[in-house]
C-alpha cells in the first residue's frame, strides 16, 4: 500500500489513485472485470466486511453483476433490504463510470420494487449509461430473478466531478473545488 493505515489516510492516499485509474478506463474490453470502487466500498469493496462485496464485468451496452443478498442485508424476514437493494443498484451505476471513463458521483437515485429481491437468490443487475447532458449522466438498471422476471428497476442522475472531490481538504461545504 501506501505506507499509511487509519481510515483517512487510506482515503487520501488511495482514493486519488482509485479516481484517477477511473478516469482513464472508458471503453474497457467486454467480459472485463472491474476493479472495485475503493478497497472499502460498501457497495464492492473486499475489504468492507459489511459490505455486498459485488463483482461487475463490462458487457456490450454496459455493466453486469449478479448478486445474492444474505442475512445481514434482510429487512423483512426473508426479502432483502430496500436500502440493500437501492446500494446494488448505487454501486453498479458507479461501475457503469468506467464504461464513459468520467468520474461522477450520484445526484439522484429512484427505485421501482416491482417484486421483493429474497435472500440467497442470484439476481441479474444491467446498468448502462442512457445519456450525457453536459456535466449529467442519466444511467438505467434493471434486475432479474433466475426464473427471468424483473423484479426492480431504477433511474439516476450522476453528476460528474474531479478527482479532488473525493479528497479530504479539498471541498467546501460538501462541494468539489476543481470541477
Ligand atoms: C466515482 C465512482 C463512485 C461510485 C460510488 C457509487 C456512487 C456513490 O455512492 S456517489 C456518493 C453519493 N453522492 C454524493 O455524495 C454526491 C453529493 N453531492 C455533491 O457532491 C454535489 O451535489 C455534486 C458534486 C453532485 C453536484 O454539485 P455541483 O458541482 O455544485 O453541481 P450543481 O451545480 O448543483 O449541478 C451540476 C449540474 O447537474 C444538474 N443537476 C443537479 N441535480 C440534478 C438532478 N437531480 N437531476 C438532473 N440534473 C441535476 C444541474 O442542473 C447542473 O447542470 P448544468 O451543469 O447543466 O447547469
Amino acid at each position: 500500500m501506501d505506507g499509511h493505515d487509519g481510515p483517512a489516510s487510506r482515503a487520501e492516499g488511495v482514493v486519488p489513485r482509485w479516481a484517477a485509474h477511473l478516469a482513464g478506463q472508458g471503453n474497457v474490453e467486454v467480459g472485463q472485470a472491474l476493479p472495485p470502487h475503493s478497497p472499502d466500498c460498501a457497495g464492492c469493496g473486499p475489504d468492507n466486511p459489511a459490505g455486498l462485496h459485488i463483482r461487475a464485468v463490462r458487457t456490450a451496452s454496459g455493466v453486469e453483476a449478479v448478486h445474492s443478498f444474505v442475512a445481514a442485508q434482510v429487512g423483512a424476514p426473508g426479502i432483502a433490504h430496500g436500502g440493500a437493494v437501492a446500494l446494488a443498484f448505487d454501486d453498479l451505476f458507479g461501475f457503469s463510470l468506467y464504461t464513459v471513463g468520467s468520474l461522477a458521483v450520484t445526484r439522484s437515485l429512484a427505485i421501482e420494487y416491482h417484486a421483493p429481491f429474497r435472500l440467497h437468490r442470484p439476481y441479474t443487475f444491467r446498468a448502462h449509461v442512457a445519456k450525457r447532458e453536459g456535466r449529467r449522466l442519466l444511467l438505467h438498471a434493471d434486475a432479474w430473478d433466475d426464473a427471468g422476471q424483473k423484479v426492480g428497476s431504477a433511474e439516476a442522475t450522476f453528476v460528474t466531478v474531479g478527482p479532488g472531490h473525493f479528497t479530504a481538504g479539498t471541498q467546501k461545504n460538501g462541494r468539489s473545488q476543481d470541477q
